[in-house]
C-alpha cells in the first residue's frame, strides 16, 4: 500500500481510504506489512507489546542462565547453554521487528533500564535448584507457547513471522525441561521432592505470565479488535491450566491448588484464582528478584560499551572501503 500520500485527515489524522484500507486488510484478515499505513495507536500499541516481549527475552535469560556453571553434567550444560542463547536470539529477533516500526533499539533498551517499559512478571522469581530449570522449560516455556502460537497470526506481518521460528524453539525448550523433570523423578526421593518443591513455587507466578484478568485488562479489547492478540488473557490461562494437567499427571507430581478439577460440563478445568495483588506488586518492581535483574542488566549494558563502540568503528570503516570501492 502507498504510505506515501499526503494531506491526512480524518480518524487518526488519516485520509478516510487510508484508514480504510487498513480496517480492510485486518478484517480480512490480511498482514499489515511495515511500508503500509498504520493508525499511530496501532503502531504504539505492537511497539509496546513487542519490545515487553524482546526485554522478556533478555532479561529471561538470568534465572536458567545461573544455573549453567552450576549443571550436573556436561550434556545438561549444554543443552542450557544452547536454550540460553536462544533466547537472546528471540530478544534480538524481536528488538527488529520492533525497528521495522520506527523504534530505535538503543532507546528501547534505555527505557528498559530507566524502568519505563515493563518485562514478564516471571523473570523476577528465583532459580533455587537445578529442579527450576526443569520448571521453566515446562511451565514458563509452556506458557509462551500457548500464549505466542496465536501470535504467529498476529495482524503485523514481521511480528507474525518473527513468532513462528520463536515457537519452533519454544516447543523445544518446553520438552527439554519435562524430559529433564522426568529423569529427576526416576531418580532419588531427594530429587523428586526438588521437582515438587520446584513446581509449588513456579506454578501461580506461570498462570501470572498471562496478564490480569480480563475485566483489569485496559489493552485487550484493542489489540483483539486490531487482530495484534487472538485470544484473551483469560482464554490462553485456560487453555495452559488444560494442557498441563495430563502433563503433570504423567510425571507424577502435585498442582498446588486444591481447587484444581475437570468439569465435566464446561469440558475444561476449574481452577483457583492467582494472587493478583502478587502480580501488580511484582510488575511493579516489588518481586523477589526485580532489583537484581534489573542490576545485572544495568552491568551488562554498561560493560558491552567497547563492543557496540567497536562494532560501530567496524561498520564505518567498512561502509567506507565500500564506498571507496565504488569509485574505484
Ligand atoms: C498477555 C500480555 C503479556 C499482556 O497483555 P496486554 O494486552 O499487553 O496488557 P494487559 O492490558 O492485559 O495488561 C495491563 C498491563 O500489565 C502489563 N502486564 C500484563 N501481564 C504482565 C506480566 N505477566 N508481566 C509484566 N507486565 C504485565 C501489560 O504490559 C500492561 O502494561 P502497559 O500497559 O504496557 O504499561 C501481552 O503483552 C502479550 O501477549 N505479550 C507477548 C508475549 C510476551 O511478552 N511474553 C513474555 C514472556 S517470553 C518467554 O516467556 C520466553 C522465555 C521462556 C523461558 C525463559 C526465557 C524466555
Amino acid at each position: 500500500m502507498d504510505t506515501t500520500r499526503s494531506s491526512p485527515v480524518g480518524t487518526d489524522g488519516a485520509e478516510p481510504d487510508l484508514q480504510q484500507h487498513f480496517d480492510g486488510t485486518i478484517a480480512r484478515d490480511q498482514r499489515i506489512e511495515p511500508r503500509d499505513w498504520m493508525p499511530e495507536g496501532y503502531r504504539k500499541t505492537l511497539i509496546r507489546q513487542i519490545a515487553q516481549h524482546a526485554h522478556s527475552e533478555i532479561i529471561g535469560m538470568q534465572p536458567e542462565g545461573e544455573w549453567i556453571t552450576r549443571a550436573p553434567s556436561l550434556r545438561r550444560k549444554a543443552i542450557l547453554f544452547a536454550k540460553v542463547q536462544d533466547e537472546a536470539g528471540h530478544g534480538l529477533y524481536l528488538y527488529s521487528a520492533a525497528e521495522t516500526l520506527g523504534a530505535d533499539r538503543a532507546d528501547l533498551t534505555e527505557r528498559l533500564i530507566e524502568g519505563r517499559q515493563k518485562y514478564s512478571s516471571i523473570f523476577n522469581y528465583p532459580t533455587l535448584s537445578f529442579a527450576d530449570v526443569g520448571v521453566i522449560g515446562w511451565f514458563v516455556d509452556g506458557a509462551a507457547i500457548c500464549n505466542q502460537v496465536p501470535l504467529c497470526r498476529s495482524s503485523y506481518g514481521p511480528y507474525a513471522r518473527a513468532m513462528v521460528r520463536i515457537c519452533k524453539e519454544e516447543s523445544f525448550h518446553q520438552r527439554q525441561g519435562y524430559e529433564l523433570l522426568m529423569t529427576m523423578m526416576r531418580g532419588t526421593p531427594e530429587q523428586r521432592e526438588m521437582v515438587q518443591d520446584a513446581v509449588n513455587r513456579w506454578w501461580w507466578p506461570s498462570l501470572m505470565m498471562f496478564g490480569p484478568p480480563d475485566d483489569a485488562s485496559p489493552n485487550s479489547a484493542q489489540s483483539m479488535a486490531w487482530k495484534i492478540k487472538r485470544h484473551s488473557n483469560d482464554e490462553l490461562r485456560r487453555r495452559f491450566v488444560d494442557m498441563t494437567v495430563p502433563q503433570a499427571e504423567k510425571l507424577g507430581v502435585t498442582l498446588p491448588d486444591p481447587e484444581l478439577r475437570w468439569n465435566e460440563e464446561r469440558g475444561h478445568h476449574d481452577f483457583g484464582t492467582p494472587d493478583w495483588d502478587e502480580l501488580m506488586r511484582v510488575i511493579k518492581g516489588d518481586g523477589p528478584c526485580n532489583d537484581q535483574r534489573m542490576e545485572r542488566r544495568r552491568t551488562a549494558h554498561e560493560e558491552g560499551t567497547w563492543v557496540r563502540e567497536a562494532a560501530t568503528a567496524h561498520a564505518a570503516k567498512q561502509a567506507a572501503r565500500e564506498r571507496k570501492g565504488a569509485v574505484a
